[in-house]
């Protein structure tokens, strides 16, 4: 178990980087505690793999270090990092009983039989392994197989931490919710530092303590998943995570003001000139109300999707489309109805950034 620590570290795989894009993975610095439940969250090719094989040491990184507590393992091979890795896809012995499969990784370290076999058990039955425990991997469902992996990764009570790369990848829809909420469980019973690497929002925010948003090759926030609800620091955040994702929509602050085009949106305090290339408002479809005409900015409402926990117009404000929630009771005549924004969860962005108290451009209330 252990306090992961990246430090000043970054990834080109060609040689001679000079530029910002010549980095897979642009520099990082972030300490990891011991025993937290991480998530590398970010679409194809933003560098979380890149990322975990250089936690892995499958990847010797261009610059920076990587400490585990307080050992530097930058140069040391897999083998010597003392970690746990589950692939996409299962490895499994098929000639292997499942029990046996679940031992390996004890029985190579040469644990103790009865501590083995009572590891297996605990294992076994946080997977829900125990019926099938003697029954050959061959026979087995990919599904069970890859529980099996996960099994294998969990079941070395002393490891540094084990490494997901998108692990349900491979197993059926209809369980997949269900191996989520185990993993989580898992982690909570166990106490070791989980790394899981997904482009999936809801595998990471229902698995992790901590999101770590990727976006071409670098962390754009780390936070918990009401954090980065709450409070995207960056409008790619904003729009990757939440379904459908936060309304970004070019604005010009004034005071207190927003102005979308000639329409006035209320902020929660003033702020500073912004001095920026790009000033955006950004708001998630959960704060922001449908309405009947006259109510607030006029908006076209092109459709009405009705998604089972709620009702979402999609509409359109002075040539932006944006998405709305519509509260039980509303009905809306015609096209034309009005939007109205709860300012507290109105956020300005300058050039993608969110504009904080602290950052330039803003100032407290
Ligand atoms: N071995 C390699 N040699 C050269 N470029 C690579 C190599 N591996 C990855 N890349 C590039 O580095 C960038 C980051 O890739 P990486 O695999 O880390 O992203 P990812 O977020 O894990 O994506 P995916 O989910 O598709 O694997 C991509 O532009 C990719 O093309």
């Amino acid at each position: 178990m252990a306090r992961i620590t990246l430090d000043h570290l970054a990834h080109a795989y060609k040689p001679d980087p000079r530029r910002a894009e010549d980095y897979a993975l642009k520099e990082i610095n972030h300490v990891w505690n011991q025993g937290g439940a991480y998530a590398l969250l970010g679409p194809s090719g933003c560098g979380k793999t890149t990322l975990l094989n250089i936690i892995s040491g499958l990847v010797r990184p261009t610059r920076g270090r990587v400490r585990f507590d307080d050992l530097d393992v930058t140069d040391l091979p897999t083998e010597a990092r003392n970690i746990a890795q589950v692939f996409q896809f299962p490895v499994v012995y098929d000639t292997m009983t499942v029990r046996e499969n679940l031992a390996f990784p004890l029985k190579n370290r040469h644990v103790p039989r009865d501590r083995t076999a009572r590891r297996v058990e605990e294992i076994a039955h946080l997977l829900d392994l125990t019926r099938v425990l003697d029954r050959k991997a061959s026979n087995l469902t990919a599904d069970m197989k890859q529980k099996i992996s996960l099994g294998r990764g969990l079941v070395r009570p002393d490891v540094a931490a084990i490494l997901f790369d998108e692990p349900l990848t491979v197993i059926d829809p209809h369980l997949k919710w269900q191996l989520r909420s185990t993993l989580k469980e898992i982690h909570r019973a166990l106490d070791i530092t989980m790394i899981y690497v997904t482009h999936d929002q809801t595998e990471a925010l229902t698995f992790a303590d901590k999101v770590v948003v990727m976006h071409d090759g670098a962390v754009v926030q780390t936070g918990t998943p009401d954090e980065l609800f709450e409070r995207p620091a960056h409008t790619f955040v904003g729009h990757f995570i939440g379904s459908p994702g936060m309304n970004i929509l070019p604005c010009r602050v004034e005071g207190a003001s927003a102005f979308i085009g000639s329409e006035r949106v209320a902020l929660k305090r003033p702020y500073r000139p912004l001095v920026a290339e790009r000033v955006e408002l950004g708001i998630r479809p959960e704060f922001v109300q449908l309405q009947p005409k006259g109510v607030g900015l006029p908006v076209h409402v092109r459709r009405i999707d009705d998604i089972g926990r709620a009702r979402i117009a999609r509409v359109e404000m002075n040539g932006h489309p944006l998405a709305a929630s519509v509260p039980d009771g509303i009905s809306i005549e015609g096209d034309e109805a009005s939007l109205v924004l709860d300012p507290r969860h109105v956020h300005i962005y300058a050039n993608g950034h969110l504009v904080t108290d602290e950052s330039a451009g803003g100032h407290a209330a």
